[in-house]
C-alpha cells in the first residue's frame, strides 16, 4: 500500500511539475520570445523548487541504507533501493510523457518505455542535436557523492523509500535547472552568431568558455540563493521572543557553495556542449 502511494505522490508531483515548465515553455520561452532575460527569469524561479526540495530532504537523516546495494533484493535490480525508485518512477512517468517534454532529461535513460500520452507540440526552440544531450550521469554522482553529506544530518530512521523519493525530487530540480543550460546557449547563440561561430567551428570549448561566462551574475546568484535559503528554510514562530535566530533548515552557505561548484559549472559544461553541435 504505501508503495502505491509514494508512486501516486511522485506521479503527481511529475505531472504537476510538466504542467507548470510546459507553460514555462509556452510563456517564456516560445520561440520568439526567447530572451536572455526570460531564460534568467526561469532559473531564478527554479532556485526556489532546488531550495525546497533539499529543504524537504532535510526532515530524513542521511539513511545510507536506501544507498547500499546489499540492503534488499528488488525482482530484477542488482541496484540500491534508490535506483529501484528512481528507475521505476521514470518508467512509469516517461508512460506518462514525461520526456517528450525537452526540458526533462532521464537519469536511467536506456530502455524507458514510450509515451502513450496524446502528443503535445512543445514550441520548436532548440536545435535537434539538443537530445543527444544528457549529463545526468555526473549530476547523479555529484548528488550522492559530494552533496548529500554537506546538508544531510547522520543517522538512520527507517525511512528509506521517502527518502529516496526526497533524492528523487532534488534530483530533477537539478537536473532541470542544469540541462536549462541548453535554452540559455540558443538565447545567446541567437543574440551573437557572428561572436560564437568561429568557436563552434574550431570546436574551441576554451573559448566558447569564455564567451559564454558572466562572472557578474555568477557573484549575484551565489548571493540571492544564500539569502532565499536563509527566508524560506527560517523557523517561523509568532512568538518573536522565541524565534530560533540563524538556525536554517539548509545551511545558505551550502547552497551558495552547491551552486558556485556544481549547478554553474555543469550548466556552463551544458552551454559548451549545445554550441559544439548548434551548427551541425
Ligand atoms: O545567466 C547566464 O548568462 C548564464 O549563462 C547562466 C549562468 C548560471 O548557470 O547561472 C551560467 C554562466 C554564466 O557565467 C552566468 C550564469
Amino acid at each position: 500500500m504505501s508503495s502505491i502511494l509514494l508512486i501516486f505522490f511522485l506521479v503527481s508531483h511529475g505531472i504537476v511539475r510538466q504542467n507548470h515548465m510546459a507553460m514555462a515553455l509556452n510563456d517564456s520561452v516560445s520561440a520568439n520570445a526567447l530572451t536572455l532575460d526570460s531564460v534568467r527569469d526561469s532559473l531564478v524561479r527554479q532556485e526556489d523548487t532546488i531550495i525546497f526540495a533539499l529543504i524537504e530532504r532535510t526532515r530524513f537523516p542521511i539513511n545510507s541504507p536506501a544507498y547500499n546495494h546489499s540492503y534488499a533484493k528488488f525482482p530484477g535490480y542488482s541496484g540500491s533501493l534508490v535506483q529501484f525508485v528512481v528507475r521505476e518512477t521514470e518508467a512509469l512517468l516517461a508512460k506518462a510523457g514525461k520526456f517528450t517534454n525537452p526540458e526533462e532529461h532521464p537519469f536511467f535513460p536506456t530502455d524507458l518505455p514510450p509515451s502513450e500520452a496524446p502528443p503535445y507540440n512543445y514550441t520548436k526552440v532548440l536545435h535537434p542535436a539538443a537530445a543527444s544531450i544528457n549529463i545526468n550521469k555526473s549530476i547523479w554522482k555529484m548528488y550522492f557523492d559530494e552533496l548529500l553529506a554537506l546538508f544531510a544530518t547522520p543517522g538512520d530512521d527507517g525511512n528509506y523509500a521517502s527518502t529516496a523519493a526526497s533524492d528523487l525530487v532534488c534530483l530533477q530540480a537539478l537536473s532541470r535547472r542544469i540541462h536549462y543550460g541548453k535554452f540559455v546557449a540558443e538565447v545567446k547563440f541567437r543574440e551573437s552568431p557572428r561572436e560564437y561561430e568561429p568557436a563552434i567551428r574550431s570546436q574551441d570549448r576554451d573559448a566558447l568558455m569564455k564567451l559564454l561566462t558572466v562572472e557578474s551574475v555568477e557573484e549575484m546568484v551565489k548571493k540571492r540563493v544564500a539569502k532565499k535559503a536563509m527566508v524560506f528554510g527560517q523557523e517561523v514562530t509568532l512568538d518573536n521572543n522565541n524565534a530560533k535566530k540563524g538556525k536554517y533548515k539548509v545551511d545558505p552557505s551550502v547552497v551558495s557553495r552547491l551552486y558556485a561548484e556544481w549547478v554553474m559549472p555543469l550548466t556552463k559544461l551544458v552551454q559548451v556542449e549545445y554550441l559544439l553541435r548548434r551548427l551541425d
